[in-house]
């Protein structure tokens, strides 16, 4: 017999509606915590900090002990994918990542093909400790980048306006980018899968990109590599909660619910709660969607934004989130009172 969980949070993938909403925010640890601040000076580079076990778990606690959310998720990134893979990868202070170009066949013949998951052991081990050191209501959430988001960044080496290098490359060289992204569905379940091993209970599948991508291109570059991810760490792991985040996929999130992709689905700020939750299935979770800049705003653009996605979803299963991850100018203060406010609806 199988054991309904107890954690707010995969209650919530389940299907079931909770209230108060359970809360988390995307990027809920990072630079507008001091503490964090504070951690990252002794960690060395940025990767040296996702590499760092002690540290990792460090600062993935340090958002839990202060706002006592109901996930925690790993703190890593992303481009530890194609790092891993054997692609040059650094964070320049006040850049962002910079990497070396992988732009042909050639350059992705020199990856390897299957993830070495050994380099990842750090994150591993991370996720293990949390999984012990975190409070027993907290959910724990891994987490990677979708196929055609960190494509983007592994052929254009860096963030680009519209991902303009990666989607001209998707038209000009279809076969080298359907190779590109089958290599990345492939490593990415394979570090999932290993993700549940460690001790996540669902992770999140972050499509940051979703909204540079034409009604052509959709679907080969993200609708299906998404799905055939999704479903390699399910049927390895049926166990394994996932929630998708499509920014910009508004237009497209009915056909992730009725293909049955995720047992939840993230909405971005553009999106209304409103016009979207009509057109998907109850018992499909949802997540969302305030506005980043009303978190920093605060005030009247707090408490509005709040109470309208709190009356919209009302009855339905949802996690209260942002509609991207929270900005480092973002008050700690004004965290607090979303908080509270949620909680105290
Ligand atoms: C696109 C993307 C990346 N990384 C990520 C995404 C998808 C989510 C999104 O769209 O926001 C995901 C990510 N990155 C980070 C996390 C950790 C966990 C958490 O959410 O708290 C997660 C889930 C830490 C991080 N990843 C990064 C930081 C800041 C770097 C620092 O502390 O010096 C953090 C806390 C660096 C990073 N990493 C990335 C960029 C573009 C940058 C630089 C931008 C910036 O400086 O804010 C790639």
């Amino acid at each position: 017999m199988s054991e309904r969980p107890t954690k707010a949070i995969l209650r919530v993938l389940n299907g079931e509606p909770v209230w108060p909403l359970p809360i988390w925010i995307m990027r809920q640890a990072g630079r507008y915590l001091p503490e964090y601040r504070e951690t990252r000076k002794q960690a060395g580079s940025f990767l040296d900090l996702c590499y760092n076990p002690k540290l990792a778990e460090e600062v993935t606690l340090q958002p839990i002990r202060r706002f006592g959310f109901d996930a925690s998720i790993l703190f890593s990134d992303i481009l530890v994918i194609p790092h891993a893979l054997g692609q040059d990868v650094r964070f320049v202070e006040n850049e962002g990542p910079k990497l070396d170009p992988v732009t042909s066949q050639a350059d992705l013949a020199r990856l390897t093909d299957e993830l070495p998951l050994e380099r990842l052991e750090p994150v591993f081990e991370t996720l293990d400790r949390l999984s012990r050191s975190l409070p027993k209501e907290t959910t724990l959430l891994g987490f990677c980048g979708a196929p055609w988001t960190v494509a983007s960044y592994m052929i254009a080496g860096k963030g680009t306006p519209d991902q303009a290098p990666a989607r001209l490359t998707a038209y000009r060289d279809p076969v080298f980018m359907d190779a590109l992204i089958d290599r990345l569905v492939r490593a990415s379940a394979a570090y999932l899968i290993r993700q549940i091993d460690a001790g996540a209970e669902a992770v999140q599948i972050f499509e940051s990109f979703g909204s540079a991508l034409p009604p052509a291109l959709f679907d080969r570059l993200s609708l299906n590599p998404i799905r055939r991810m999704v479903e390699g760490l399910k049927s390895a792991r049926p166990q394994a909660k996932v929630i998708v985040f499509v920014r910009g996929g508004g237009a497209h999130l009915h056909r992730f619910a009725a293909a049955g992709i995720g047992d939840g689905l993230a909405l971005d700020w553009t999106l209304d709660p409103v016009n979207v939750l009509p057109g998907l299935p109850a018992h499909v979770a949802t997540q969302g969607n305030l506005d980043p800049l009303a978190l920093i705003a605060g005030g009247e653009a707090l408490t509005r934004g709040t109470d309208h996605i709190l009356k919209a979803v009302r009855g339905r299963p949802h996690i209260f989130n942002l509609g991207h991850g929270i900005l480092p100018e973002t008050p700690v203060e004004h965290v607090e009172q979303l908080i509270a406010h949620v909680r105290g609806a």
